[in-house]
């Protein structure tokens, strides 16, 4: 696997590929990798000749309160994981190599950035959709691998790529659960004993307002039975409830008449959980 610190390895690397006719995906992570990342790889793997994985906790989409400084990494064994899955190169910038001369330019979809999980972190969605316009111009792949587990990130990122007429086919990929069903996280590591049973509450609540929909697909019910769900869990600060068109994110009043997304933010202690489920009536 290649190893790429600097912007002009990574494009060096993607240019020779490219000579040779050959077609490039990437995949996008902050590191500290699980089984949801290396899903996502294999993805990748099946549909191009060659997969750049890379890996930077980028600081411009981290609020001041946030947890930039305690975001898990553990850049040894992310590599090694990405060498047994056979990845062909990983993009490895630090901050001053990604940000260093930079201005203060950025790309924002407006619509999109300042919603549902945009509202609860500012400047979020404009840090997401300047890393990736980034990494996008570096590594110019064909195609680029998103989970819908960042359900709200994958159509903010359809949307700028449909905007700014990038030649990039954005892929989705279904949210990769534990046995038990807790969505993988790299947060998932600072939950304590507790809060990670506590924390099944998520998906518990997403399967009845799976089987919900089909049978009384009222949004108000809907809600009401997730909120009562997650209150199970004493831990749990509910930060968000939504249930969204599934491809535009626009409210939806009354009934689920078309396939809706069910977005559910809550944190436990410092840790923010985030999952989400399509679901639709019969
Ligand atoms: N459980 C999962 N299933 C599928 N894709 C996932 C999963 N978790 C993360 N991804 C995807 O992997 C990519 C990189 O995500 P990231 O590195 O932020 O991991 P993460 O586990 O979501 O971390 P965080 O703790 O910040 O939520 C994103 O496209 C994200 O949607
Ligand atoms: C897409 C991404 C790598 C941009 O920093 C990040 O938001 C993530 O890991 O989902
Ligand atoms: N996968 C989401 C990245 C973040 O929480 O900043």
């Amino acid at each position: 696997m290649i190893i790429c610190r600097s912007k002009a390895d990574m494009r060096a690397t993607v240019r020779d590929w490219k000579r040779s006719g050959q077609s490039v995906s990437l995949v996008p992570t902050m590191g500290y990798l699980h089984e949801g990342h290396l899903s996502l790889v294999r993805m990748a793997l099946k549909r191009s000749d060659r997969v750049v994985t890379s890996i930077f906790v980028n600081p411009t989409q981290f609020g001041p309160s946030e947890d930039l400084d305690t975001y898990p990494r553990n850049e040894e064994r992310d590599l090694a994981l990405l060498t047994s899955e056979n990845v062909d190169a990983v993009f490895v910038p630090d901050v001053n190599e990604m940000y260093g001369a930079g201005g203060d330019t950025f790309v924002e979809v407006p619509g999109l950035s300042g919603i549902l999980q945009g509202a609860l972190r500012p400047g979020h969605f404009r840090g997401v959709s300047t890393v990736v316009s980034k990494l996008f111009n570096i590594v110019a792949p064909d195609i680029a691998v998103f989970g819908e587990k960042d359900y709200q990130q994958l159509t903010l990122i359809r949307q700028m790529v449909r905007d700014l007429d990038m030649p990039i086919d954005v892929v989705g990929h279904p949210t990769v659960r534990e046995p038990d069903g807790l969505a993988m996280s790299s947060r998932n590591v600072r939950l304590n004993a507790r809060h990670r049973q506590e924390a099944l509450a998520l998906s518990n609540s997403l399967d009845l307002a799976e089987g919900l929909a089909k049978s009384a697909p009222d949004i108000a019910v809907l809600e009401k039975t997730i909120r009562q769900e997650l209150s199970k869990a004493p831990s749990a600060e509910i930060r968000s409830v939504d249930i969204r068109d599934a491809e535009t994110l626009a409210e939806l009043e009354g009934r689920v008449d078309r396939p809706a997304v069910v977005l559910l933010a809550v944190r436990f202690d410092t840790v923010l959980l985030i999952d989400q489920r399509v679901v639709a009536p019969d």
